[in-house]
């Protein structure tokens, strides 16, 4: 079978001619926290109540998010690793909701003469936040582009990158390190609690693509590819530490929305004091739904659910988020080269660790749907 490395080094991306990290984005002063919140927000019903709450979050770190610093970190680590493997890509950064904004970035890159664009959107999960809304955002901003005259950009996303073996060892370490942190005599017994963002039920059961197996399941893709992730990072862990029968659960944090629509619980909160009330004696967190140390990260969990924990006694760990590790770096370029190779007509090994698979490349027409109205997305069937 031929290999992804099939053509020389610094054609190996070919057809792409740039990478493009695609992101949320994040304030980055006090004064920023409000426009961005409405970026964010707007037309979705988030309750007043909710966005006041969420502005303290950010105020209380003096309205910095964490994450453009995490990803112009993930940029650097990206091209470093890119230069040092001989493969010649430039790498760019747009996000949805905050400068740089994403139609800047496109605009920059179609001036700097790129045509074809690989795009690693920052999630790792197949639903409507993490992969559709970032395809509707570059359908919106090549629209742009095009009333502006410019020349014509393609785009193709990256497949969900959940169950690569390059963003699944991290985790693995970083769950392992975080055990390492509680004391000696707790360790044998800490249960573990893996996290991701909670979502509207009726998101998450429409998440992925029909004929995904995946989607099948109870919960839809976001679960199903959840529980997966969960259950290799579960299965390594009692191979390194021995502990054959350790307790774990997926469990929800950051809910939004009104509070009689369904979302994804338990909470963290809710599922500290449920485990400390059945005996528990310490919990490791794992924020698997978050690629780096997001707000959600910080205030979610390192202060809300340790303070919480701390109320209740219960001693807790949290894991480090993959960030920008060598390992996730290496996957990001292997994701790409895969790509490319298939889009060259070839067929490349394409890793995956767990029972579902390598995620398709291109999505379906009808997958993870607008939960208000369809509207145009780019990167699809
Ligand atoms: C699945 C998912 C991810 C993971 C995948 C991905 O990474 O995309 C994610 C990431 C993020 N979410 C973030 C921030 C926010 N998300 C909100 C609102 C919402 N998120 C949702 C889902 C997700 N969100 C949903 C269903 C809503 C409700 C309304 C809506 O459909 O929009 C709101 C509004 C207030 C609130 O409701 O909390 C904020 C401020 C930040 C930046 C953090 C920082 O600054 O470090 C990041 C990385
Ligand atoms: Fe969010």
């Amino acid at each position: 079978m031929p290999e992804i490395r099939d053509v020389p080094a610094p054609a190996a991306a070919a057809p792409y001619d740039a990478l493009l990290l695609l992101s949320f984005g994040g304030p980055e002063g006090p004064e920023e926290v409000v426009p961005f919140l409405e970026n964010v927000t707007r037309g979705r019903g988030i309750p007043k109540e909710r966005l006041v709450e969420v502005g303290q979050h950010y105020f209380r770190f003096g309205g910095v998010s964490p994450i453009n610093a995490q990803n112009r970190e993930l940029l650097a680590a990206l091209r470093a690793d890119f230069a040092a493997a001989g493969l010649e890509l430039p790498v760019y950064w747009g996000n949805r909701n905050w400068a740089p904004f994403l139609v800047d970035t496109l605009r920059e890159m179609a001036e700097d003469g790129h045509r074809r664009i690989a795009v690693l959107a920052t999630s790792a999960y197949a639903g409507y936040s993490g992969c559709r809304q970032y395809r509707e955002n570059l359908a919106d901003a090549l629209a742009t582009l095009a009333a502006e005259g410019r020349p014509a950009l393609r785009v193709d996303k990256l497949r969900h990158f959940y169950n690569h073996p390059g963003f699944i060892e991290p985790m693995i370490d970083a769950t392992l390190t975080a055990l390492a942190e509680l004391p000696a005599e707790l360790r044998e017994g800490a249960e573990l609690a893996f996290t991701t963002h909670s979502i509207p039920t009726a998101m998450a059961e429409s998440s992925g693509a029909p004929d995904d197996p995946a989607r099948g399941t109870p919960g839809g893709a976001y679960v199903a590819q959840h529980l997966a992730v969960a259950e290799l990072i579960t299965q390594a862990v009692a191979k390194a530490t021995g502990v054959a029968d350790r307790p774990w659960q997926l469990v929800y944090q950051s809910r939004s929305g009104a509070p009689h629509i369904p979302w994804l619980e338990p909470d963290i909160c809710d599922h500290l004091t449920v485990r400390q009330q059945d005996g528990a004696e310490a919990v490791v967190m794992i924020p698997i739904g978050f690629v780096s140390d997001h707000m959600e990260v910080k205030y979610d969990l390192d202060t809300e659910a340790v303070a919480k924990a701390a109320e209740l006694g219960l001693p807790v760990a949290r894991a480090a988020t993959v960030g920008a590790d060598p390992r996730f770096t290496a996957a990001v370029r292997e994701l790409v080269l895969e790509r490319a190779a298939t889009e060259r007509g070839l067929a490349p090994r394409r890793c995956a660790l767990g029972a579902l698979g390598a995620s398709h490349d291109v999505c379906a027409v009808d997958c993870c749907p607008n939960p208000r109205a369809p509207r145009p997305a780019a990167a699809q069937a």
